[in-house]
């Protein structure tokens, strides 16, 4: 039997639940907000917290990895647990840990995140192309043997990507329009529905950025930057219409704003996934 891919998965939770993807983003802020130590302990509950809220509602969770490696190798072990946490109520996990090197280097980070017995063992996670796109070939090869997929950043949500991103090489094309074009080339590759290369796509950019969405074909497109960055879920028709069974809206900080509280947790959380759900079904 072929292991369903994560398209596959997604596209059934998203229908199921909703397409919105929570970002576990446990900062010393939030922390201290929440009245919980900056510790592994406080880390720890402030996910079970998360995961309490959550049930079996939420189709996606996105931790942040940079928020679980500042308290160390202990930090990971907690970000393992809860990885396991969450995908043993069905949710699909995606870690946010924008890998990016040559290739070689590429094939150990591949090698700790996607399958079974690996050290993370998620269903996809975010990388970075400025070491060239050819250089994440067989992570994505590695994310489609496993079903899972690699979301790659092509626009950021925050404004210090646009000189980097937008500019213009030798063959006229944007970088971000030469790294759209090269997933779309990739999912080609992997064969129809299957989609192994995702991308990042922030919901707070402009309308001009809707060539890049459309050189991205079929991709899954995650879509940070909705609440504390600025975006809304109604800025997500400007870029995202026509394409709305491919996107993953996230956010962290407007859901965590909500706690300590469980039951307050749970409300942000459907505040986001009852938009999420109508975006997705074209309301
Ligand atoms: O372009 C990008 C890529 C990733 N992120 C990450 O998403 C969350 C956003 O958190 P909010 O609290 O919803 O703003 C955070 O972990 C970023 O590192 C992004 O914002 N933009």
């Amino acid at each position: 039997m072929t292991t369903p891919s994560f398209a596959q998965r997604f596209a059934k939770l998203a229908d199921e639940r909703s397409p919105f993807c929570l970002g576990l983003d446990p900062s010393r802020d939030v922390l201290a907000r929440w009245n919980l130590p900056d510790t592994t302990q406080g880390l720890s509950d402030f996910c079970d917290r998360l995961a309490d809220a959550a049930g079996e509602t939420l189709a996606v969770v996105k931790p942040q990895s940079a928020f679980f490696e500042r308290h160390g190798p202990e930090g990971l072990v907690v970000l393992q647990r809860v990885l396991q946490r969450f995908r043993a109520a069905g949710t699909l996990t995606l870690l946010d840990v924008k890998r990016g090197d040559i290739g070689s280097t590429m094939d150990a980070y591949a090698e700790s995140l996607f399958g079974r017995g690996s050290a993370y063992d998620v269903d996809a996670a975010t990388f970075t192309a400025y070491l060239g796109l050819g250089a994440l070939a067989k992570t994505v090869e590695r994310a489609r043997a496993h079903g899972a997929c690699a979301f790659v950043v092509v626009r950021s949500s925050n404004p210090e990507g646009v000189p980097v991103q937008n500019a213009v090489g030798g063959d006229g094309r944007t970088v971000a329009q030469a790294v759209a074009d090269g997933l779309r080339e990739l999912n080609e590759k992997a064969g129809p529905g299957v989609l192994p290369a995702g991308a990042v796509m922030g919901a707070t950019l402009p309308p001009a950025d809707r060539d890049v969405v459309e050189r991205l074909g079929n991709a899954l497109l995650l879509t940070p930057g909705i609440g504390s960055q600025g975006a809304g879920f109604s800025d997500l028709p400007k870029l995202f219409s026509g394409r709305e069974r491919q996107v993953l809206p996230t956010a962290a900080r407007s859901v965590l704003e909500a706690g300590p509280d469980v039951a307050a947790l749970k409300k942000a959380l459907e505040a986001h996934q009852a938009p999420s759900r109508a975006f997705r079904e074209g309301a």
